[in-house]
């Protein structure tokens, strides 16, 4: 969490559901995962994401109970393709993937190709509703992590689950009860990923090749 080591302010507690997110394992998730109607909306926030264009450039397959154990045998002919040494340990590992989660989704990467919006923008618009569907997940109370892995880019998996060429399986996402609390997140400062421009191209302005640092940054300044 990134609060435990000092009081919070007061946008910090106003945004704590969403401060607190960590992904959980799927050997910390149980069962019930969500129901129909959460799932429904966790995916109503994943199209709420910001999206050039509103082409929503990513589905989500599910995977419901009853197929499980066919994707796990899909998932045991990858680790094979793999590595055709796999030990039965390995195997097992493989097959858990599918049948563990509770709720399970394929994550997929639909770029629109005759859009005139750049392709990087499509990305950047399907991981905002990726990030947006894990934070709908933890809001409603229940773990969830994505973990993609070799198979994701193994291209007779990828077909085997319904994806098609020129989409791209970004990942699996298990929700589901969490049982065991995952670590706290070690807290990261936001001036690792902040910096201000200077503003100072303009013909005379001093120090022009001169960037503030983020460290400069003074706290809720
Ligand atoms: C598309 C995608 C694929 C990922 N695949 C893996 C993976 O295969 N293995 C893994 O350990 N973490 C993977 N991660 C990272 C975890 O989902 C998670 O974000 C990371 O462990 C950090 O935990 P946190 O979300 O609690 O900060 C992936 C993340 C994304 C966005």
């Amino acid at each position: 969490m990134t609060t435990q080591w000092r009081h919070m302010t007061g946008a910090e507690r106003i945004l704590e559901v969403l401060l607190t997110r960590r992904s959980v394992s799927p050997r910390r998730l149980q069962s019930p995962g969500p129901n129909p109607d959460e799932l429904d909306a966790i995916l109503q926030a994943g199209l709420r994401a910001p999206d050039h264009g509103g082409l929503h450039p990513w589905r989500v397959i599910e995977f419901r109970p009853q197929n499980r154990e066919a994707l796990a045998w899909c998932f045991e002919q990858e680790k094979l393709r793999r590595d055709p040494l796999a030990s039965p340990t390995d195997l097992r590992r493989a097959r858990e993937h599918a049948t563990r989660p509770p709720l399970l989704l394929g994550f997929v990467v639909s770029p629109r190709e005759r859009s005139k919006i750049p392709a990087r923008e499509q990305w950047l618009g399907a991981g905002a509703a990726l990030g947006n569907l894990l934070a709908a997940a933890h809001q409603l109370g229940y773990g969830a992590i994505v973990l993609s892995g070799e198979r994701c880019f193994d291209e007779t998996l990828v077909r085997q689950v319904g994806v098609q060429p020129g989409e791209y399986l970004a990942g699996f996402i298990s929700m589901g009860t969490i049982r065991e609390a995952p670590p706290q997140a070690r807290e990261t400062l936001s001036q690792n990923v902040w910096s201000c421009w200077q503003g100072d191209l303009l013909p005379g302005s001093p120090d022009s090749d001169q960037s503030i640092l983020p460290s400069d940054r003074v706290r809720g300044s």
